[in-house]
């Protein structure tokens, strides 16, 4: 173990979208078994971690009003795992810049618990091995290993078994911000009741997804992108349809709502077209924000 860091230090996550989410019945434990296909994304929150009397946690940017400052904010119980886990009093203050869409469908929260671990770990000289940080991760939510990782994963189980994926080449997205959230398990419920009295087949991830990531090839990855959760995000919010018709008619290959939404995301030929399709979505007034953003994008690191 090396010695404990006087901080501060900063880590930068990306978000994801969920490029295949196929989604089976609902398990005992109330989750849902996944093919669930991520690809990180340049949009990104900075944790930084400092030592503390206690545990505090601040935040800024355009979403901070909606981000819960207590212990129930994934950074601070990251960082309380990992202070049990090493018999120590989780002491820190952590400070979150952030620029990734709250309760999005994008995994920011996601990303501050795994950005908030590997700050801690740093800050306290842990030295923690991967398999460690990974399964703390895997304690603190699904899709908290992928934060992670980031690049590109199937995430199997609820998510959080991760096998990492070749990507052949950058993808270009448009990402337009909704107002407003939705919740994670109303949508997996929506899913459910929508699928009352149906069989659900187990999910599997498609070849021709994987095939398209690992050639870069874009035209492949739009005609193969699915979201199992898109029909339920789409009985909650409605007007989402709305908002992927006008990105498809500025020019975008294929349109999706990321993971549980309500973030709609925009597969685009190149810089240019994104640049065109998010200027469509701005004026269009069917969308809070729209944003440009490349992928893959490298998971959590220390600044
Ligand atoms: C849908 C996805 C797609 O990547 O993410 P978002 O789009 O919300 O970011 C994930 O499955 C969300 O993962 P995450 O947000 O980490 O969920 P968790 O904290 O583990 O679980 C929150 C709740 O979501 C539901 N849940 C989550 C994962 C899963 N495989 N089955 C589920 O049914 C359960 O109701 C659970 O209680
Ligand atoms: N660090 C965090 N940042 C954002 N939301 C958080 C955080 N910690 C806990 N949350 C809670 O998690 C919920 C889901 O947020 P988020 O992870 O941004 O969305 P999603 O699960 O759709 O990707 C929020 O509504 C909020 O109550």
């Amino acid at each position: 173990m090396s010695a404990t860091n006087t901080g501060p230090v900063t880590v930068r996550v990306p978000a994801k979208v969920n490029v295949q989410l196929a989604v089976g019945g609902a398990r005992a434990d109330g989750f849902h078994d996944l093919a669930n296909v991520f690809l990180a994304v340049s949009l990104y929150d900075e944790v930084t971690v400092r030592p503390a009397a206690g545990l505090t946690v601040t935040c800024e940017g355009p979403d901070a009003g909606q981000v819960p400052l207590d212990r129930t904010n994934l950074a601070a119980r990251a960082a309380e795992l990992l202070a049990a886990r090493h018999g120590l009093s989780p002491d820190v203050h952590i400070h979150i810049a952030k620029d990734i869409p709250v309760a999005g469908g994008m995994a920011g929260g996601s990303a501050d618990g795994a950005g908030a671990l590997l700050a801690c770990d740093a800050l306290w000289g842990l030295g923690s091995s991967r398999a460690e940080l990974l399964s703390i991760c895997a304690e603190l939510g699904s899709d908290v290993p992928f934060s992670l990782v980031g690049g590109a994963a199937l995430g199997t189980g609820r998510g959080e078994q991760l096998t990492e994926l070749t990507v052949g080449g950058t993808f270009h997205w448009v990402f337009a911000v909704a107002d407003g959230g939705l919740s994670t398990p109303a949508v997996y419920g929506e899913f459910d009741r929508l699928h009352e009295g149906v069989p659900v087949p187990a999910p599997e991830a498609s070849g021709a997804l994987l095939e398209a990531l690992r050639t870069g090839d874009a035209s492949a990855l739009a005609a193969a992108l699915s979201n199992d959760l898109q029909p339920a995000a789409l009985s909650l919010r409605p007007s989402l349809r709305t908002t992927l018709d006008t990105g498809l008619a500025a020019g975008a290959l294929a349109a999706l709502v990321s993971g549980s939404g309500p973030t709609t995301a925009f597969l685009v030929k190149d810089e240019d077209t994104a640049e065109a399709v998010a200027q469509a979505l701005r004026s269009s007034a069917t969308c809070r924000a729209a944003r440009v953003a490349v992928s893959p994008a490298g998971g959590a690191v220390v600044l």
